[in-house]
């Protein structure tokens, strides 16, 4: 019984942290070499992790973790689908594709495995690899196998809670990524404590809108995936999308190569929500924003001139 993760990324080597406290585990990274993680630096994985840039390494596991960035996984699935395809898969990104407007479950719903699950909800990966306590979100259709899974992944420290609703949980993880970055842009603006509740509450709103549009459950946006994960993201600067809508908002630069996930999914859900009529105004100015169509000042100015409504 072993689990492997792929994707030696800073989530998937804290992943690996923690559940290789509790047993064996496969860490697999594109390029990977020896154990140093360079997304977490100094990061000591227990003996228990072995650590491979050889895919065929993972072929003994039961269970596979995917935590390559979203936009990489339709590629990663195309590429290696035929490997990943009999066994149980765990999705751990939060996105949704921009060429497909597909989530991380229905991409791997592609291969016509067992039910994919997701596992999504706050947590940073440098608090998971120290083992501080994390609740998340295991979603997947299938409950008998959502319950083997949340068994399998909960560790002492390490909660998981359960839902069959993926397209919620899914839906959560990948559009607090995007209220993040505006909530940056708002501190970074300087607007205030003030204006990022503001913005907080009505990007809440927004996610709600989208996702019950899209068939989600109310109560799981309001859980983990969903409210948890968006009070996390919009607070810490910990957080990558936070940390960039703050360089956006402050007008300085930001490292190109860093992850961040909010980013393409504004656009991918500000697509879907043109080509659907959803009112989605907090996307459709981060979209607008990080491709550099309007500025800061314009991207405020678009949500403060909206017309008065009932809340
Ligand atoms: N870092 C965090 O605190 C958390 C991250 N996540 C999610 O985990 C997912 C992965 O993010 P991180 O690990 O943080 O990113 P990261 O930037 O730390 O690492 C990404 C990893 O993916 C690899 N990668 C990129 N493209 C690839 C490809 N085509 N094939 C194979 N490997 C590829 C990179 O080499 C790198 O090792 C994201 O969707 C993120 O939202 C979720 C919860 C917490
Ligand atoms: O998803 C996360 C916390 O739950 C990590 O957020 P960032 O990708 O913004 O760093």
């Amino acid at each position: 019984m072993k689990i492997a993760i792929l994707g030696s990324g800073a989530f998937g080597a804290a992943l690996a942290a923690a559940l290789g406290r509790e047993g064996p585990v496969v860490l697999w990274g594109r390029g990977q070499a020896g154990r140093e993680i360079r997304r977490l630096p100094g990061l000591v994985l227990p003996g228990s992790v072995t650590v491979t840039a050889d895919l065929a390494q993972t072929d003994d596991a039961d269970l596979l973790l995917l935590s390559v960035p979203m936009q990489a996984l339709g590629r990663f699935v195309a590429d290696h689908g035929a490997r990943l395809a009999s066994r149980p898969l765990v999705a751990c990104c939060k996105g949704v594709d921009l060429t497909t407007g597909l989530g991380p479950v229905e991409i791997l719903d592609t291969l016509g495995g067992p039910a994919p699950a997701v596992l999504t909800g706050p947590s940073f990966a440098a608090d998971i690899a120290i083992g501080l306590p994390t609740a998340l979100t295991l979603a997947c259709r299938d409950d008998a196998l959502g319950a083997h899974l949340q068994a399998r992944l909960s560790t002492p420290v390490l909660r998981l809670y359960r839902t069959p609703d993926v397209i919620g949980a899914e839906l959560g993880g990948a559009l607090k990524n995007v209220m993040a970055i505006a909530a940056g842009v708002v501190i970074g603006a300087g607007l205030g404590d003030s204006a990022r509740a503001a913005l907080m509450t009505r990007g809440y709103a927004e996610m709600l809108r989208f996702a019950l549009a899209r068939g989600a459950r109310a109560e799981t946006l309001a859980g983990l995936s969903g409210f948890g994960d968006l009070v996390l993201t919009c607070t810490s600067a910990q957080s990558r999308n936070f940390s960039f809508g703050l360089s956006l908002g402050r007008g300085e630069s930001f490292d190109p190569a860093t992850t961040v996930e909010g980013a393409a999914t504004a656009r991918a859900v500000a697509e879907i929500g043109r080509t659907q009529a959803l009112d989605l105004p907090v996307s459709t100015a981060v979209a607008a924003l990080v491709d550099g169509r309007i500025t800061v000042t314009e991207a405020i100015q678009s949500l403060l001139s909206r017309p008065l409504k009932q809340e």
